[in-house]
Parts: structure tokens; sequence; C-alpha cells
């Protein structure tokens, strides 16, 4: 079959032609790759599952997200992940790469069974505890040295949990003003700080999960000068929103780690801009209605990502689409291992591609969502630009911005 998309002509699912002369307003992005996304399946379907998740991702222009391992239970064996693995087959929208567990059931105490993950059908390369931090660190380096054998990846949670009992969102004025227990900064820069000198020391790859402060940028940037094997991700969210929208209580934007000032989000977008920041990941926390919508003290962390992020990048960033092309797909993939995925638009390669409308005027109504959660911080505002048409392996997920299953 041959599918003409403006300047990109497919066919059997690879590109065979670039026209740059027949190149229209849309932009032709690789498909996108979400290294940090929460599917909720299995355990809490109410909230998400690998089919309504995958679909959101499809909509946002994603062709493979990485689902985290915070499941009921948890993905901390070769079983579970598998399952996982096939539920993402089996809906067919992206391709859905589980995360293992580091630990048995995200405890903190005991290794999970990593090798056995890594050698099962869902191959899997990145391992976290992601809602936890691997608090102790014995096992901590213990981990690392585990995944060097076979170039896996240990994503962290950066939590001091000694620093954030109680904590309901970021330590500072707005907190002391609110009334609410304080999140600072130096728990998540502490465990950063200790987590890059045990990854220098053991010469393997960890990978920093959703950078939330400008102390954090600081000391990614200088594990990276030592040349130690370390990346990192951002959230959209952190790239646009701070501690003041706490002011009114409205939990949708309490979130882990928690909004936090002006020039965080500032030193974060510089951290992504030069390079220090190697990537955007969304992630995507849906909660059911009764998980979220209550007082700001019971409500869950997260808020959801999949179906807004390229046009929060895209806002926060400016339109740097090779850049974004990187930070969105290349960067992801080669972190997470993904072969198939991250390749730029080139004759020749498989045809995963995004095609974004930089000009669509949309507004985020949550009820119009493919997730099965409502949890956007985006909703009612009017974003610019809209992904039109997703296509995997060539085969179309999204058409005229519609999921086509
Ligand atoms: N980000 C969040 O606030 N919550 C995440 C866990 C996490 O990513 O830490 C979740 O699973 O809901
Ligand atoms: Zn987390």
């Amino acid at each position: 079959m041959i599918t003409n998309l403006g300047e990109i002509t497919i066919e059997d699912g690879v590109i065979v032609r670039i026209d740059p002369d027949k190149k229209g307003p849309l932009v032709a992005l690789p498909g996108l790759v979400d290294l940090h996304t929460h599917l909720r399946e299995p355990g809490r379907e109410d909230a998400e599952t690998v089919e309504s998740g995958s679909r959101a991702a499809a909509l946002g222009g994603y062709t493979a997200v990485c689902a985290m391992a915070n499941t009921s239970p948890v993905a901390d064996t070769a079983g579970v992940v598998e399952q996982v693995w096939r539920l993402g087959r089996e809906a067919g929208l992206v391709d859905v790469q589980p995360i293992g567990a580091v630990t048995v059931g995200l405890g903190g105490e005991q290794l999970a069974e990593l090798g056995a993950m890594a050698d099962s059908a869902a191959r899997v390369r990145v391992f976290s505890d992601d809602g936890h931090c691997v608090h102790d660190p014995r096992l901590m380096r213990r981990a690392l040295e585990y995944v060097k054998a076979f170039d896996g990846v240990i994503a962290q949670h950066a939590e001091e949990p000694r620093l954030t009992t109680g904590a309901q969102m970021n330590e500072g004025d707005v907190a002391a003003r609110l009334g609410l227990t304080g999140w600072p900064a130096v728990a998540e820069e502490a465990i950063i700080a200790r987590d890059v000198l045990l990854a220098g020391h053991v010469g393997a790859r960890l990978h920093i999960c959703h950078v939330s402060t400008a102390g954090s940028v600081e000391l990614i940037r200088w594990a990276k000068s030592k040349g130690w094997r370390v990346t990192a991700e951002v959230t959209p969210h952190h790239l646009l929103l701070t501690e003041d929208l706490a002011v009114d209580y409205d939990p949708v934007y309490k979130v882990n780690p928690p909004l936090r000032t002006e020039a965080d989000v500032l030193a974060l977008r510089r951290g992504l801009q030069d390079g220090t920041i190697d990537c955007v990941a969304t992630d995507h926390a849906p909660h059911s209605v009764e998980d979220k919508e209550c007082e700001w003290a019971y409500a869950r962390p997260g808020m959801l990502g999949l179906e807004t992020a390229l046009a929060i990048v895209v806002q926060t960033m400016g339109p740097q689409w090779d850049r974004i092309a990187d930070w969105m797909s290349a960067a992801p993939a080669k972190i997470a291992g993904l072969a198939g995925h991250g390749h730029p638009l080139q004759v020749g390669q498989v045809a995963n591609l995004t095609i974004f409308d930089p000009d669509a005027r949309w507004t985020v109504d949550p009820t119009a969502l493919a997730s099965r959660s409502r949890n956007t911080p985006y909703a009612g505002m009017e974003l610019r630009g809209r992904v039109e048409a997703t296509y995997l392996r060539g085969e179309p997920t999204v058409l005229n911005g519609k999921a086509t299953r």
C-alpha cells in the first residue's frame, strides 16, 4: 500500500520518498516515544487500561510508550511485564515497552528478578521503582551493577523520603501561606547527588525521572561533565506550570515531584535547551475521580500528559522541530533501547511518524480525552498545535485527529 502524506511517501510500512517541494504547513516528526507513562493495568483499570492509555498516546503523536511498574500487582516479575507487553500488542496502537520494578513490590528492600525480566519476551531494559525512591544506597549500587551487564538503566524517582514526610507541595512561601507541608528541592537534589556518584563509581547507566529543580539541573550538568552515564527527563508540566497554581487548593495541580517556582521552570527550559536534560517524558499519571477530586491532602499526586505533551513543549520551547524530534523521539528511544523507534525521517526508515498541525487551536476538554481519567491541568485552556495523524509502521493509528480504533 502507498500512502502520500504531503512530502512523505510510505510504502509497506517504510518511508520510500521525501519530496521537500511538497512540504505543506503541517510538520512531520518521527513517532514520539514516552519514557514515563503510567498505564494502571493491571490493577486500576478504572483509571486507565493499556488500551485506553495507548489510544491517548497515539492521539498525542506517540508510537511507543514505556509503562511504569507501579501497577497492582507490581511489574516485578517476568510474568507481569509479559502481561503488560502482550496487552500492548493486542491494543496495537503504540508499542508498549514495560519498565520493570527495581525492588520486589517496590518495597525498597530486595532486588526484583531483573535478569528474568530482561530475558523475558518483554525484553526489559529500564528498571524503576517510580512513585518510590530506591532509598538504600547499597541496594541502588547493586541494581546499577546488575543492569550494567546487559546495558540496562535504572530510572530513579529522586526523593529522599526522610525529607518529604507529609509533604503536600513545593516547600517555600506559597506552602507557608497555604499551611501545607513543604517538599523541599533538597529532597530531590540529595538523591541525585548520591546517585550520579554511584553511577560514576559503578560505570553504569542512571536515568533521573521528572527533574524539577534548578539545583538538579546543575548536578546533572556536573555529572555529565565527568563523563558519567547519566541521562534525565523533564515533564511538560514542569516546563510550564508553577507552585502558584496551588493557591485555590485545586488537587489537579498536586503532583510528584511538585510544581516548583518560576526560576526552576526557567532553569529546566535552559537545561533542556543546552542538552543537560536529554528528553521530555510525560509522567502521564491518570487517577480516578475518587482519588483526585477530593481535598488536596487526600488527593493522589499526578496529572495526565500524553494528549497534550507536544503542544505544551512547542508552547514552552518554541517550534524547534529538530530539537523536539530529539527530545521526544530519538533521545528517549535511545535511553530505553527501543531499536524500532526514534529514527530520523529518512528514506528506508520504518514509517513511525506524527503529523502535527502547528496552527490548529483547540480547547482541552477533560471529558473528550481518550484517557479513562480526567485529571488534566490544562482543562479549559486553549492550546495551539494538534496531532493530525500518527503512523505506526506505516499504519495510521490516528487520522484527522481521531483514533482509527
Ligand atoms: N507523578 C506522580 O505524581 N504520580 C505518579 C508516580 C510518580 O511518577 O512519581 C503516579 O503513579 O501516580
Ligand atoms: Zn515518579
